[in-house]
């Protein structure tokens, strides 16, 4: 059936159409249709809304996420008919039943992924099926190379070409703001790609969003590299395997990173940009992903196994991720932290140490440093201002302001402080409730949300002085955030009353 095609401004892929036409059609809710746009015969697939009122007879209504396939303009002429359905779901049924994708199988599913064919109870599907059944090397390194071929590659005549990544996990981990600028002022390229947020509260791309754009083409990225020695943009951003973006995006309400799917999203982006040495931090400890030390070792196995087979030299760091990196969760906050070291200022010892282990291993794996001396060799880069410098270049080569301070970014003005109830040594933090506080004080997306921690593990503090600070752009953020960390218990103070338990009668 032949419609006029209008436009609305919804990101999920979808098809509004008119309940009449739905029906001559033969599709109801949720069926997937083909969409021809007569003029440039081109065709995509969607899924189908059923609709009285928001849809006129005669029109098909698409979102933003549907046309940027279709590339079509309000008024186009667009033929509709109902579709069969993907191969892909019955890819998606077999992990369910615990089978093994092959490579065929995966170039589907991601292609069908990256051309809003898959609808988001599907993509979730595809995502829980993996997560709940795993997928090994094969499937893993299948799914890595397809994130890779869906979208652009970079390649630079330089070498070595250097990164870092984290497999994150760990609240208020900022190193990337750290590191990257020390790796670039020693003189390597990093040209280094970032998630947002996936389990956490900010990732790095939404923390230099702060700072300056992150999003670029591909070729964009290369140039800004070549110029400035680094960059810290989102890997979803444009072209830069966005299917990896997508399975993100669906991973982050669940507050999960499938193993499999987390290893592909790492390694993606470091094949995408051409880089061939690589290293990667592994937070473990309670409330993190990985809860110790030798599920770590297992894990950076497969990360440097996944390098060999793509031909990067990876190393892994298994780091303490048992308490927050740094004293600040939130966007703003952590930009500020990040920013006070680079500017000489003296700051939580979690954070610069790991900061400069982890870029003295890349200093080292390169040969800028020799064994053993890489930390110490990071480390300078910061005192004397180097790194700052780069980090300043960095911001102004992505369109940010070069002259901006660690102290240019505004905390919400709604605050609660949270009182030690006894006093004590703090003995323990729960990362996932500092995670959920501050995501429901409204980080990442109010950059003024967030928490300071004023007490950390093996930390005195007195009754009713200050264990965190919680930071709300909204008043009703601040209350929910507030009722939020009264029932959880984020920082536990030796000896202190955690529940009192009566008879119901
Ligand atoms: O939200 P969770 O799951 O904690 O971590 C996700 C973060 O971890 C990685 O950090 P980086 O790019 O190595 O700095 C990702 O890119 C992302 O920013
Ligand atoms: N799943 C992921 C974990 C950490 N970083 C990523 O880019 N992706």
């Amino acid at each position: 059936m032949n419609l006029i095609l209008d436009i609305i401004d919804i990101s999920t892929p979808v098809i509004l159409l008119n309940d009449i036409d739905a029906r001559q059609i033969g599709v109801l809710e949720g069926d997937r249709v083909t969409i021809t746009r007569i003029k440039s015969k081109h065709t995509i697939a969607a899924p189908v809304s059923i609709t009285k009122t928001l849809t006129s007879q005669g029109t098909a209504t698409v979102s933003l996420g549907t046309n940027n396939a279709l590339d079509g303009e309000k008024g186009d002429e667009i033929e509709i008919r109902a579709a069969s359905r993907p191969s892909s779901i019955a890819f998606i049924r077999k992990k369910m039943d615990g089978g093994k994708f092959t490579r065929e199988e995966t170039a589907a599913i991601i292609s069908d992924m990256s051309s809003n064919v898959l609808s988001p109870s599907e993509i979730t599907a595809y995502i829980t099926a993996a997560y709940i059944n795993g997928l090994d090397m094969d499937e893993v390194e299948f799914l890595t190379r397809e994130m890779v071929a869906s979208g652009e590659q970079i390649t630079f005549s330089k070498k070595p070409v250097v990164d870092k990544h984290s497999i994150g996990g760990v609240p208020g981990n900022k190193i990337t703001l750290l590191v990257v600028p020390i790796i670039a002022s020693a003189g390597l390229l990093i040209p280094k790609t970032s998630s947002r947020a996936i389990t956490g509260a900010g990732g790095t791309a939404d923390l230099m969003e702060a700072l300056a754009p992150v999003a670029f083409s591909a070729s964009e990225i290369k140039t800004m590299t070549e110029k400035a020695g680094g960059v810290i943009v989102w890997g979803g951003s444009t072209n830069i395997a966005p299917a990896d973006d997508m399975i993100v995006t669906y991973e982050y309400p669940l507050k999960i990173d499938a193993r499999g799917q987390m290893l592909a999203s790492i390694m993606a982006k470091k094949l995408a940009v051409g880089s061939d040495t690589c290293v990667i931090d592994i937070p473990i400890g309670p409330g993190t992903k990985i809860p110790d030390e030798a599920e770590g070792r297992i894990l950076a196995n497969e990360l440097i196994t996944l390098g060999n087979r793509l031909g990067i030299r990876v190393e892994c760091a298994v780091t303490f991720g048992g308490s927050p990196i740094g004293r600040n969760i939130g966007v703003n906050l952590e930009v500020s932290e990040a920013l006070s070291i680079l500017e000489g200022k003296r700051g939580a010892n979690s954070l610069v140490q790991k900061s400069v282990a982890i870029a003295g291993i890349a200093l080292e794996m390169t040969g800028k440093s020799g064994s053993g001396t890489g930390s110490d060799a990071a480390y300078d880069q910061i005192k004397k201002g180097k790194a700052l410098k780069k980090m300043l270049d960095i911001i102004e080569i992505q369109g940010g302001d070069p002259k901006v301070k660690s102290t240019d970014f505004p905390v919400g003005e709604h605050t609660f402080v949270v009182p030690a109830a006894s006093d004590g040594y703090v003995v323990s933090i729960k990362n996932q409730a500092l995670i959920s506080i501050a995501r429901t004080a409204g980080s990442p997306v109010d950059h003024g949300a967030g928490l300071h921690l004023h007490k950390k593990p093996g930390e005195y503090v007195k009754r009713g002085e200050p264990l965190l600070t919680i930071y709300a752009e909204r008043g009703w953020r601040l209350t929910r955030a507030v009722e939020e960390a009264r029932t959880t218990y984020p920082v536990l103070v030796e000896g202190m009353l955690l529940e009192r338990i009566s008879s119901n009668r």
